[in-house]
């Protein structure tokens, strides 16, 4: 079997670890990204994750309430913290060997985030989980997987959310959107897909990463993917 990437950086949104909750982690589902993370490995596919917040907190609805936008991206930074120690668990629990590396420092948690950590984690086998999106307000976790997909030298970037892919229009809104197979950079910026933040698909776009959005809701779509099969839209130069 021909496996379409060897070393992959995997988003999971924030979102899609609250299930069917309306809030929170549901454990559940936790452990069964952690199964589908498991598979895949098992392909021989180096992983790490860059885990989203938006099931416990978003920046912008403190701001949108007259609050100081800087700290409720502080307080949103937090909330992917508390879903990658989720996630660590969750791997921990099916032997996976995994760590937690965090933009913003708090060593009595986890390791704080380098490049280098990052790497020798990756190196030894580990599953390097990226909290704290990229430390700073105003980004998003899917600009910190751009980030650290093109800081661990990954030959794609997953974008694991609650849609099969990218469509014409967004599928939630317009349900006769249509779903693409193949769109380039250029053409999700210039016909202003939504479906990740520009800064996130300009980064990748500078650093020739492949963006394969496709939905974390299916049980073994990512080793299907990986595998060749899957369904997904693929972005690439
Ligand atoms: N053109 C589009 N194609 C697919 N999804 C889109 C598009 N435009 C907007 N979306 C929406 O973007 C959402 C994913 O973005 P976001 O909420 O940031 O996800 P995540 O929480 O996974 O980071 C999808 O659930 C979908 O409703
Ligand atoms: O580099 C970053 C990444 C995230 N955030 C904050 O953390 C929240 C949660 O991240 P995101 O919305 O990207 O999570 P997801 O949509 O993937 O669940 C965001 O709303 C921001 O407030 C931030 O300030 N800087």
């Amino acid at each position: 079997m021909t496996i379409r990437f060897k070393r992959v950086l995997l988003k999971v949104s924030g979102e899609a670890l609250m299930g069917g909750q309306g809030f929170g982690i549901d454990v559940a589902v936790a452990d069964r990204i952690a199964g589908d993370i498991h598979e895949a490995k098992a392909l021989g596919v180096e992983i790490s994750v860059v885990v989203g917040g938006g099931n416990i907190f978003r920046g912008v609805a403190v701001a949108s309430k007259g609050g100081d936008r800087v700290t409720g991206d502080h307080m949103g930074m937090l909330a992917t913290v508390i879903n990658a120690l989720a996630l660590r668990t969750s791997l921990t629990k099916i032997g996976i060997d995994a760590v937690v590396l965090s933009a913003i420092p708090m060593p009595e948690i986890c390791e704080s985030f380098s490049q280098l950590v990052a790497l020798k984690h990756a190196e030894a086998g580990r599953v390097v989980i990226f909290a704290g999106g990229t430390g700073n307000p105003f980004f998003t976790t899917d600009s910190a997987a751009a980030l650290r997909a093109a800081e661990m030298g990954a030959t794609a970037l997953f974008k694991g959310t609650q849609v099969d892919g990218i469509y014409s229009a967004d599928p939630k809104l317009v349900p006769d959107a249509t779903r693409f197979d193949r769109l380039t950079h250029d053409e999700v910026l210039n016909k202003g897909l939504a479906v990740m933040d520009v800064t996130a698909v300009a980064l990748a776009r500078e650093n020739h990463i492949p963006i394969v959005v496709f939905s974390i809701h299916e049980k073994g779509e990512f080793s299907r993917i990986l595998s060749g099969g899957g369904r997904s839209t693929i972005v690439s130069d």
